[in-house]
């Protein structure tokens, strides 16, 4: 059999393209029906929990040298397109200055059609999400060294919570130095089988890592990474969990009975991220024993 041409294996080229263009457009069929089965009461549309799972399962079935970050991209722009159908939502990122990287990582998560805006201060950008402006924000992970952290302001009831971190599936380039970023929205956690939770610790003294550390070993919880500030009358503790932990779970009772806590609430989560060698690290650090 002879080699076919250049020309031949163009053609072939734009075969596979109609069947990737077909099956898109036919995805779309399918969309309609589960945005239908989600119910009229759904106002926001993104699911990362079932973004991750989907993105997960397609992992587990890659093969050859395609990069998988690249396939998770696109992935990713295509299940945006679709979420954009179901209905409007925006997005307030943190991007200052120089500092362009969380909006590279956001384009990358909820691709080029949602509309995205940059605010100069994290405290701004979290704002936005607080006020109902935009349903998403997103914010640098924290990291021990923030003298004036976000996430303090996670707290009550009807207060956002984190809901996904980024980026999920590699990165490609990002301007600036790399980071990892927390997206934040009025969302109710789910479990994707392989997550982290967030805990928020008030206590009215001021807690070292171990002390703070003792208390969550008692209650049967492992943090992966902790981080502290003082608020006016209280100390508030950020806690990384290596696994889903509902707001019911009986162990975060067993934090609240000791004298020093004054409230334990879950303030998000995330599906665990694929790293290269598919295992995360914790948001920023990890805690020494
Ligand atoms: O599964 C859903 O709930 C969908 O809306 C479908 C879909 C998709 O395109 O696959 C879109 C948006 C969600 O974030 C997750 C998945």
């Amino acid at each position: 059999m002879s080699k076919p041409t250049l020309d031949e294996l163009r053609q072939q080229i734009d075969s596979i393209d109609d069947q990737i263009h077909d099956l898109i457009l036919k995805r779309w069929d399918v969309v309609q029906h589960v945005a239908a089965a989600k119910g009229k009461a759904v106002s926001f549309p993104v699911r990362p929990t079932r973004e991750a799972s989907m993105l997960r399962r397609l992992a587990e079935r890659h093969r050859g040298p395609f990069p998988f970050s690249a396939l998770a991209r696109m992935w990713h722009e295509m299940i945006a397109a679709f979420t954009m159908l179901q209905a409007d939502y925006s997005v307030a990122v943190f991007a200052n200055g120089d500092e362009h990287t969380l909006w590279d990582l956001a384009r990358d998560q909820f691709g080029s059609q949602v509309p995205m805006t940059a605010y100069p201060t994290v405290r701004d950008t979290l704002a936005q999400v607080f006020e109902n402006r935009h349903q998403i924000a997103v914010l640098p992970a924290p990291r021990e060294s923030d003298d004036d952290p976000w996430w303090v302001k996670l707290s009550g009831a009807n207060a956002p919570k984190v809901i996904m971190r980024m980026p999920f599936a590699g990165v490609g380039s990002v301007r600036g130095q790399m980071q990892d970023a927390l997206a934040v929205a009025r969302l109710k956690l789910e479990p994707t089988g392989s997550d982290r939770t967030l805990l928020l610790i008030e206590t009215k003294e001021p807690l070292s890592r171990t002390g703070l550390n003792a208390i969550l070993q008692r209650a049967k919880l492992h943090p992966l990474f902790t981080a502290s500030a003082p608020q006016e009358e209280s100390w508030v503790h950020l806690v990384e969990l290596g696994n889903f932990v509902e707001e019911k779970d009986e162990r975060l009772e067993l934090i609240e009975v000791r004298d020093a806590v004054v409230r334990v609430e879950v303030v998000g989560g995330y599906a665990e991220v694929l790293g290269p060698d598919r295992v995360s690290a914790p948001i920023a650090g990890v805690t020494e024993e």
